[in-house]
């Protein structure tokens, strides 16, 4: 007979403004306790996270689910990366982004009850300046919001609205050197996301080709456009056409290297990181194995 797997649950209590009380009583009843010995515990602070992870994986836990948002996910699966330690994901995030490419239902019994199936795949990870990503890292406008966004006390979709709005009348464009697999593009860019799965979250879909299976980064670059313009740039968004705008350029590659004109924020899976001029971005084939 097989022997149980061991489940840790890892819940964050603030992603999605959701306290998610209670959250093992409800998991324990959908949870096929005949395949999962399960294990809870909340994070305290950021960062806490990825610690609990890397202690899973030194444990021989078998499944670490992140009970947040992506930038939970990112926590955890950075912990796991490159191991056999398998990431599941109860989305209860703000924007849920790599959740709802992957098809996992926002409904946390759902989500929880998806979880017995084990049936599992291997999805890329990007790295940016030595920090992992599975989602979207990006900069200019883009890291200007999950900046305003980090700082702000609202969370849920209304919280992304709110920076989304507070940010769009006031930011400019700002030049960038791109070197995408050798080849030397100079841009001046609203925002470049570099994207290994397709949307930010909320169906939002900034490179609607991209895939975490292929080995390659979609590298987004979103060019300045005139004010009128932004509803028609929001309906590309959320109708999975940004790569038909005639604004936004999409350039797939490997080995990215991005000079800015300064220091400033990198969001990477939609938090907030200060980081040098100079990025040096890559993909890495293959390294999470994930419940999908
Ligand atoms: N106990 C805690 N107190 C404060 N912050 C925490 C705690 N635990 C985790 N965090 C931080 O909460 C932040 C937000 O988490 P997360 O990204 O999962 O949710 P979200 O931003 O609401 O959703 P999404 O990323 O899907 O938009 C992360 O930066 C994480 O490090």
């Amino acid at each position: 007979m097989n022997r149980k797997k061991r489940i840790l649950f890892i819940v964050n209590p603030i992603s999605g403004g959701k306290r998610k009380k209670n959250f093992e009583k409800r998991a324990l009843e959908d949870l096929d306790l005949a395949i999962y010995d399960a294990q809870f515990t909340f994070t305290e602070y950021p960062g806490h996270a990825r610690q609990l992870g890397e202690q899973a994986v030194t444990d021989g836990v078998d499944v670490v689910v992140a009970v947040g948002g992506d930038g939970t996910i990112n926590e955890i699966a950075s912990a796991l990366n490159g191991t056999d330690t398998v990431l599941g994901i109860v989305p209860e995030g703000s924007g849920n982004g790599l959740a709802l490419y992957l098809g996992i239902p926002l409904n946390e019994r759902a989500a929880v009850r998806r979880l017995n199936r084990f049936e599992d795949m291997t999805i890329d990870s990007g790295t940016i300046n030595g920090l992992s990503f599975f989602n979207v890292a990006g900069i200019g406008f883009d890291a200007s919001v999950s900046d305003r966004f980090a700082n702000d006390n609202i969370r849920g979709p209304m919280g992304y609205l709110k920076a989304v709005l507070s940010e769009i009348s006031t930011y400019k464009p700002k030049r960038y050197v791109l070197d995408i697999d050798g080849k030397l593009f100079e841009r001046e860019a609203f925002l470049i996301s570099v994207a290994n799965s397709p949307q930010y979250g909320n169906n939002a879909y900034v490179a609607p080709q991209a895939s975490v299976t292929d080995g390659i980064l979609d590298v987004c670059i979103v060019h300045r456009f005139p004010l009128y313009t932004i509803p028609m740039m929001i309906f590309h968004l959320f109708n999975k056409t940004a790569d038909q705008s005639e604004y936004v350029e999409i350039i797939p590659g490997k080995q990215i290297r991005i000079e800015r004109e300064a220091a400033d924020a990198v969001h990477v899976d939609g938090e907030p990181k200060e980081m040098d001029t100079v990025l040096s971005i890559a993909v890495n084939p293959g390294t999470l194995r994930i419940l999908c």
